[in-house]
């Protein structure tokens, strides 16, 4: 069963300055939920606190029941929440299955000593995560990649190397901070298929957490938008578009820049 995310009451600051101010929504069980918001908004900063690199001055974050506040990154992976960074943390000279392998520590027992020791049982198990690791690249379209060292990858690839890892630990909930950032128009374009494919592929949850409204707006099911660390509206694609202080808040961003 697919649990939902809730967000409640988040607060964070840094020093004097509130970057989250008393944040809450829910991410329902199979919903792609945009969370979105000008510069600065504090869009990664929610994504960061939900994804244990940032302690929340106050608030939780649950996943059905369970607290997961704060939880560092390889209790989240047991808990089969995947994610994938603005800036992937990848390994750029090992192959792009190697980098989507590391994203199955959390489902390995025995570890990867039992591996590297040969023992049978344990390269069985090593095979088979390499089998569903593949699986997982042939249907983000980087399979025939697969043995490609990362860093001699285009950009787009590099973000589905990075999904990759994250769809792994066989999510339940996908956590996206904005995968489109740097991508140009047919990247997007295509980016927002893909991401269309895993939620109806794998009916998990994913949050997205994106900067341009037009990507989200074309697929997600529910948008929360934060402006300046508050959120100000929360609703479905064509509510938030026709809410006054949302098109305040861009219209806002764009005049100033
Ligand atoms: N580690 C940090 N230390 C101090 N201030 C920070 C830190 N991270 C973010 N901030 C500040 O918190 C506020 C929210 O930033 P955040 O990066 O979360 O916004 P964002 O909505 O993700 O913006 P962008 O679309 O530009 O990535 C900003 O004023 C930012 O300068």
């Amino acid at each position: 069963m697919i649990p939902e995310l809730r967000v409640e009451n988040l607060t964070l600051r840094f020093g004097g300055l509130t970057a989250l101010d008393g944040v809450s929504f829910t991410v329902k069980p199979g919903a792609l939920h945009a969370l979105i918001g000008p510069n600065g908004a504090g869009k990664s900063s929610c994504f960061n606190v939900i994804s244990g690199l940032y302690r929340a001055s106050e608030g939780r974050v649950l996943l059905g029941e369970e607290d997961i506040t704060g939880l560092r990154a390889h209790k989240l992976a047991r808990l089969r929440i995947g994610r994938a960074f603005q800036n992937a943390a990848l390994s750029p000279g090992s192959t792009v299955l190697d980098n989507v392998m590391l994203g199955r520590h959390a489902l390995t027992s025995g570890g990867f000593l039992a591996a590297g020791l040969r023992l049978p049982w344990a390269m069985r198990q090593q095979r088979r995560h390499a089998e569903r690791a593949l699986e997982i690249c042939e249907f983000l379209g980087i399979g025939e990649l697969a043995h490609t060292p990362v860093g001699a990858l285009p950009y787009g690839a590099t973000k589905r190397v990075d999904i990759a890892r994250a769809l792994a630990v066989e999510p339940v909930l996908l956590l996206l901070d904005e995968p489109a950032a740097g991508m140009n128009a047919g990247e997007t374009a295509d980016l927002a298929t893909t991401i269309e494919d895993v939620r109806a592929e794998l009916g998990i949850s994913i949050l997205l957490v994106e900067h341009d409204m037009g990507l989200v707006m074309g697929i997600a099911d529910r948008v929360t938008v934060l402006d300046f660390g508050r959120r100000i509206a929360d609703g479905t694609p064509a509510e938030v578009q026709a809410d006054p202080e949302v098109v305040k808040a861009y219209l806002g961003t764009e005049a100033a820049t």
